[in-house]
């Protein structure tokens, strides 16, 4: 192995005591940071992340609420328990776990949620806000993943290009976005991308968020490349791993980022960020 691990679980402690910290001083002044999360219908890996955004909150001093409804919950009955939490004035962000049951319109639920609450950062005021370089919050996952860069000292990332593999309104988008703002050249491949290896290879940096296994070999990256890997798959053996072919691909990068052990930790890191920030800001 010849690149370096950028190690999510390290980085995330790091991180996580700073929170702690803000939250002890918020205490002080009587404010306990909230977070409302909310889980409709059992989705089993729902079930294992929404517990693990739980138990992070509690390890920062972050108070947080958990609300589990049945899938058979009627969006008008959803709508009207984000109208409460938006009012509530005891919580300061509200996540809703997704994917959300077929009968339930993502984006109607996502756009209800107070954009001072939306510490998902999913709101169209919130992508709004990141495309025109205004204050809002910033979707946990590539925010996460420009923590990763910044933690190997590429925070000022002109003269770099990045190639982000994925397209999605809650990774690939952002992350283009966050990139630019950091000064990298930025190419966004996708599913009608005629030659993906052709541009992968020239990236200095190659985000891979795209959910499927093997989408990043050893052949598509150029030595010394920083791989940041996004996916959350599972193998033939039923073990987690992510769109980039690690055991190879380490070979030949600088820098990469392990699943599990890497982007995963680091969201839920990027969620008590916002969090925290949400109470702060009132
Ligand atoms: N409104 C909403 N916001 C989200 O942020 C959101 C969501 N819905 N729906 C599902 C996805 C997925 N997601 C993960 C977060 C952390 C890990 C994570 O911590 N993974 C661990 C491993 C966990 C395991 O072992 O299964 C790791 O990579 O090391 C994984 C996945 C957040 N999501």
């Amino acid at each position: 192995m010849s690149a370096q691990l950028i190690d999510g679980n390290a980085l995330s402690r790091q991180l996580r005591a700073d929170v702690a910290q803000r939250a002890a001083a918020l205490g002080v002044r009587g404010i306990t940071p909230g977070l409302a999360v909310i889980l409709v219908g059992d989705n089993p890996a729902s079930a294992v992340y929404v517990r693990n955004k739980v138990k992070a909150c509690a390890e920062s001093g972050l108070h947080s609420v958990l609300e589990r409804h049945e899938a058979s919950m009627t969006q008008a009955e959803l709508l009207a328990r984000i109208d409460a939490l938006n009012k509530d004035p005891s919580i300061h962000g509200i996540l809703v776990q997704l994917p959300l049951p077929g009968h339930i319109d993502d984006h109607a639920v996502i756009e209800a949620i107070a954009p001072d609450k939306d510490v998902d950062g999913f709101h169209v005021a919130s992508a709004g806000a990141l495309m025109v370089g205004e204050q809002g919050f910033k979707a946990c996952t590539p925010y996460g993943c420009m923590k990763m860069l910044e933690s190997i000292g590429r925070k000022d990332l002109r003269g770099q290009h990045a190639v982000v593999i994925g397209r999605s309104n809650i990774v690939g988008k952002p992350m283009a976005m966050m990139l630019l703002a950091a000064n990298a050249t930025v190419t966004v491949c996708h599913s009608g991308t005629a030659d993906l290896a052709h541009h992968t290879r020239e990236a200095d940096i190659v985000v891979a968020a795209v959910g499927k296994r093997n989408v990043l070999t050893a052949d598509m990256v150029k030595p010394g490349a920083v791989v940041i890997d996004v996916g959350m798959n599972r193998n033939d053996e039923g073990k987690l791993c992510g769109d980039v072919d690690f055991e190879a691909v380490k070979h030949i990068a600088g820098w990469i980022t392990p699943v599990p052990g890497g982007v995963g930790p680091m969201t839920i890191t990027m969620l008590l960020v916002n969090t925290i920030e949400a109470a702060e800001r009132g």
